[in-house]
């Protein structure tokens, strides 16, 4: 098991408070695991075993304790018998009890115990979960593996090999952090990833929203997962399936999409203007949560490695908690504005991403290689042509750099080795 302090630090500063820590994200991502990294920290600090009440409520043997009233009893037992000392609770999946969230508050209130929850993210948006809980939790949502702890699990398994040679990997099968049990040996590997995606489509698509059609969705998805980082549209989409006899109304489209960005599958980037700050309606850009889903759902990672690298860099800016937009007709402007934001059709004018965090800006370019001057043209125009101090980067594969114009050119393998430093 590789630690995260990417999530690690995050939590840390919540660790004793009276505040519920939610931890989501996609399934098999690492969320129980970084539960248990919590408790190890917490024992390494001297808290003892009788302190911590551990139960996944996925689990058989627990399945009674979905019963909330029989929940209630076993936390109020352990509670009484630590005797005033702090306790902590962590409950996996708590989304199998059935109206968890008018019971875990008051869970927290009565006995005055630090509570940890895990669960997916479609599972935490329910307007009951709001009105229960709304300013008395923190979130935490968990990623696959960024290409930096891909290489520390490799590192920590012994394999020896080159960053190109790990990131060759990476960018084709992902970061899913249980595909080291099967080395990465691509079909087992493939059968695994397509299984989170059924039980993603399944359970936290079609069950939780009751979606009729679940062939209709089955037929849409790959089509997005095939196109991300491809502009999007409702419209677009409707005409480019009816191209294959697939009948879908814009508005199915829309809330298919929606779904999916709720169950933590895919995420949007919307399209700004950069001078007038003004969001481009239905000129939005998605993103998968993880390339390896994407190579398992539609193949091709290899073939389609600009959208794959965007993909890659768009998900380490979130790992990190950057908001990301699409940047459109940056000529002549300076910049103010807040996200991040992704290109736009008129190559010369769109910026792939615009990242923000807090009074922090970056703008970044992704492309496969600068192989020619007409590339280099397309790629480092809109950055130079933007009146901006925030820092400006066009990430490649390419080893030689090409930092130009106050323009940082940086190999994305080392970008992403070092974004602990860049992005945090
Ligand atoms: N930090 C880590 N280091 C090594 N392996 C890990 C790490 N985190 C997760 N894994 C492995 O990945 C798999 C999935 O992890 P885990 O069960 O924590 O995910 P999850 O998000 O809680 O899954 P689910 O959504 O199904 O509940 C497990 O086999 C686990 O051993």
């Amino acid at each position: 098991m590789i630690e995260r302090p990417l999530y690690l630090d995050r939590i840390r500063p919540f660790i004793g408070k009276p505040i519920i820590k939610i931890v989501t994200g996609v399934r098999r991502s690492g969320k129980s695991t970084l539960l248990q990294l919590v408790r190890a920290e917490l024992h390494s600090q001297g808290v003892p075993e009788e302190c911590m009440l551990d139960i996944n409520l996925e689990v058989y043997a627990n399945r009674h304790l979905k019963n909330p009233n029989l929940l209630y009893e076993q936390v109020k037992a352990w509670a009484d018998s630590l005797g005033g000392e702090q306790g902590y609770l962590f409950l996996d999946e708590i989304q199998e009890v059935e109206s968890w969230e008018q019971l875990v508050p008051g869970l927290q209130t009565e006995f005055l115990v630090d509570i940890y929850l895990t669960g997916s993210n479609a599972h935490f948006l329910s307007g009951e979960f709001a009105t229960y809980l709304s300013g008395r939790y923190v979130e935490f949502e968990v990623f696959p593996f960024s290409f930096s702890e891909f290489v520390r699990l490799r590192a920590d398994d012994g394999v020896v090999e080159s960053m190109d040679e790990a990131f060759d990997i990476y960018r084709v099968l992902g970061g899913f952090p249980f595909l080291s049990y099967l080395g990465y040996a691509p079909d087992p590997c493939r059968e695994y990833l397509l299984s989170i995606y059924d039980t993603v489509v399944l359970k936290d698509m079609v069950e939780r929203e009751s979606i009729k059609d679940a062939s209709l969705l089955g037929e849409l998805l790959p089509f997005l997962i095939a196109n991300v980082g491809h502009t999007f549209s409702g419209r677009s989409i409707e005409r480019m399936l009816e191209g294959e006899n697939i009948s879908i109304s814009i508005g199915s489209v829309l809330k298919y999409v929606q779904v999916a960005c709720d169950a933590n599958l895919l995420y949007r980037a919307s399209r700004v203007d950069v001078m007038s700050k003004k969001v481009f309606k239905s000129q939005e850009k998605y993103y998968l949560v993880d390339q390896g889903l994407r190579e398992a759902v539609y193949g091709n990672n290899d073939r389609n490695i600009d959208q794959v690298l965007e993909n890659i860099v768009f998900l380490e800016l979130l790992r990190y908690g950057w908001s990301v937009t699409v940047g459109d007709k940056p000529m002549s402007t300076s910049d103010n504005g807040k996200n991040l934001s992704v290109k736009s059709d008129s190559p010369s004018r769109e910026i792939d991403f615009i990242a923000s965090k807090g009074s922090r800006k970056l703008y970044l370019q992704v492309c496969y290689l600068l192989a020619d001057e007409s590339t280099i043209e397309r790629e480092l125009k809109p950055l130079e042509e933007l009146r901006s101090d925030y820092p400006k980067y066009v990430l490649s594969l390419d080893e030689v750099d090409r930092s130009q114009k106050g323009i940082i050119h940086r190999d994305i393998r080392a970008f992403l080795l070092d974004s602990h430093n860049l992005l945090r």
